[in-house]
């Protein structure tokens, strides 16, 4: 049940990849359809940035009361009637509507989602950062069908609606299924908060929400100017250039599957981040100052494997752990953060990109070190979390320690039984066995638990007379 509820949760995000990109990649049919210029076909792409800024907010508020799963179907439902919408609106005017209606679509579903993934528990991060995979197989897939479709000499419009049925089935499959209860402090986060000064709440709350802010203007700014760079500062020509771009996406799928990996495999959230900010960082500035071919598809490569691998989606998962009974709303705040970037980006470095384009994407290099500032701020204001997760990894990890630590005791014992027997000694040795329990206490730091070590010391010497005593019945 758990691993259908979350295909068709990662399905919907398949679909929503394509409604990223759908509008840029039929441009020029969809301005026929209009009979508009490109540049209003592009001005209508604006209102899917301005349903989700009116949208996140009061979305992400109601989702705590009104229940996630009606949230993804108000997404799902949205997203149908942008994909169909479109394909009949009669002017520029409609469809700037429906891009708003994409907008509301985004809003409902991430909050709906992301949400859902942490209430269902487990490595919910690594849920999360799944989520940007399947973006990114809807946004490879889409330009292939747009391609198709139109050497095939069909209708655009096809890929509209195989976006929209894809939805109508997976709503289908959604129906039955149940949603786990929302906004329940998971047992995994307890204590998150515990010993924090008020100060350094606000600090980490204030810059969680602008990491939401520099962690999508990271991304947004570099694919928007990384062509035009490669070409009018790098001297590289029209393929080369757009090959960086592509490598950058190359990057990011694999930085997605690494980082599911390193979460599933237990990392600590909060270090990867300050990692991987600091390696986009990095490359970035590669980029910028180091203008040698291969080390710049090396570099562009990289900064999609660290800045595109969900590093936002992690942020937003740590930020969640803390607030655990008002995910909706915190979804709803970064998320809002975001579309604050994509608003923001593309306006400022279009203002820098007039002096030079060099300057447009070195303001990346600001974006990226306001990020890795942030992470490292977070980072140091949690400190050492010692949620209950954490705190039995611990466990498990001294008691790998001790199981082999006693399997010598056991050996040793053996060696002693061994030796008892042939001197003909009883293997009870009670004056031993004080002295093994006064070594005890004597070792010990805190006096508190000597009692209770002494116990366990006692059931450590009951089990090794046992298994002398089996040795010499057996014989062996
Ligand atoms: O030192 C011994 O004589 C042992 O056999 C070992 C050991 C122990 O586990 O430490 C076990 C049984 C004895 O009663 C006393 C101690």
């Amino acid at each position: 049940m758990r691993q259908r509820l979350s295909l068709s949760l990662y399905l919907n995000y398949f679909v929503h990849g394509i409604g990223l990109i759908i509008l840029a990649q039929n441009m020029e049919s969809l301005g026929k359809l209009w009979q508009t210029p490109l540049a209003t076909v592009s001005y209508v792409i604006s209102g899917v940035g301005i349903g989700r800024l009116i949208a996140y907010l009061i979305l992400g508020a109601l989702s705590d009361r009104y229940g996630r799963k009606n949230f993804i179907f108000l997404g799902m439902g949205c997203y149908c009637i942008f994909f169909l919408g479109m394909l009949v609106a009669p002017n520029i005017q409609v469809a700037y509507l429906l891009a708003i209606v994409a907008g509301i679509a985004n809003s409902a579903l991430d909050s709906g989602t992301y949400t859902t993934f942490v209430e269902l528990g487990g490595s919910e991060s690594a849920s999360n950062v799944l989520i940007k995979a399947f973006m990114s197989l809807g946004e490879f897939i889409l330009p292939l069908l747009v391609a198709s479709l139109e050497n095939n000499s069909l209708w655009f419009g096809w890929s509209f609606i195989f976006a929209a049925l894809v939805l109508i089935i997976n709503f289908f499959l959604l129906l039955p299924l149940k949603f786990p209860k929302a906004n329940q402090t998971q047992s995994a986060m307890l204590g998150t908060w515990k010993g924090l000064s008020k100060a350094k709440k606000i600090i980490i709350t204030v810059a969680l929400a602008l990491y939401g802010y520099t962690s999508m203007a990271l991304m947004i700014l570099f694919t928007q100017w990384i062509t035009m760079y490669a070409t009018e500062v790098l001297h590289m020509g029209n393929i080369a250039s757009h090959f960086l771009l592509s490598l950058y996406s190359i990057g990011s799928i694999s930085g997605v599957l690494i980082m599911f990996w390193l979460l599933h495999k237990h990392f600590s959230e909060l270090t990867l981040l300050v990692y991987l900010n600091a390696a986009a960082l990095i490359s970035l500035a590669i980029i910028c100052f180091i203008h040698i071919t291969w080390l710049t598809h090396l570099a562009a490569f990289i900064f999609g494997l660290t800045a595109a691998s969900g590093i936002m989606q992690v942020g937003l998962n740590t930020f969640l752990k803390l607030y655990p009974r008002t995910k909706g709303l915190i979804t709803g705040i970064f998320f809002t953060f975001g579309s604050f970037a994509s608003f923001t980006i593309p306006v400022v470095t279009g203002w820098l990109s007039q002096k030079s384009v060099a300057a447009a994407l070195e303001f990346d290099l600001l974006i990226g070190s306001a990020s890795l500032i942030l992470v490292v701020i977070v980072r140091i204001a949690l400190g050492h979390q010692k949620t209950l997760a954490s705190s039995r990894r611990t466990v498990s990890l001294l008691d790998k320690i001790i199981v082999r630590l006693l399997v010598r005791r056991f050996k040793a014992v053996k060696t002693i039984g061994l030796l008892k027997e042939e001197v003909k000694v009883p293997v009870l040795d009670s004056k031993r066995e004080e002295k093994v329990k006064a070594n005890v206490a004597a070792n010990c730091s805190d006096q508190k638990i000597v009692p209770y070590l002494q116990e366990i010391y006692g059931t450590i010497m009951a089990s090794s007379r046992k298994y002398q005593e089996d040795k010499r019945q057996n014989n062996d």
